[in-house]
């Protein structure tokens, strides 16, 4: 099976398929009477089509094994995701571009403590990977009327060896 490399997530690395989501000081606003720092419009959710919702989720995702095989990517064409930890543990962000309507070769992101990741819509991903303990994320996605998941398997899975950077 084809080995991964762990990414540092950047902003800019992870621009392809979303906005990261930290504390970003060109977007810090005093509120609050200077009680309150605002980080302000960090990303945004998209809900698309008639009847659609964003809505705010807690997914208590079980910590993932080493070595992993990568063998499958999903994506929701109707509307972004994002995951913030609510705890200080990292995580693990796999996303790949499209190519042709089918994953690419998946890209791994070792998410730090206290970064979370928004994926626009249609990107493809791979579903939550907690790493180490059970850890809660908070999840801001879309509900609605028609389907919003489709996923893909690949004839030749990939496979993360360590989840350490
Ligand atoms: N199924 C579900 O809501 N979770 C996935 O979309 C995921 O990305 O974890
Ligand atoms: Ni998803």
């Amino acid at each position: 099976m084809r080995k991964l490399a762990l990414e540092r997530l950047t902003p800019a690395a992870f621009a392809p398929f979303g906005t990261v989501i930290a504390p970003d000081p060109a977007k810090a606003r005093m509120i609050n009477g200077g009680t309150t720092t605002r980080f302000h419009a960090l990303a945004r959710a998209e809900a698309l089509g008639e009847g659609a919702a964003v809505i705010l989720n807690i997914f208590r995702g079980e910590p993932r094994r080493f070595p992993y095989t990568v063998d499958m990517m999903e994506r929701h064409p109707l509307g972004s995701q994002s995951f913030s930890p609510l705890s200080s543990r990292p995580f693990l962000v796999v996303v790949a571009e499209d190519e042709g309507g089918v994953p690419s070769i998946p890209r791994v992101f070792f998410a730090e403590s206290g970064q979370g990741v928004n994926y626009n819509a249609n990107v493809w991903h791979h579903p939550l990977m907690a790493l180490g303990e059970t850890s809660d994320f908070l999840v801001v996605d879309r509900a609605g009327p028609g389907d919003n998941l489709e996923e893909y398997f690949y004839s030749d899975p990939f496979i993360i060896e360590e989840a350490t950077p």
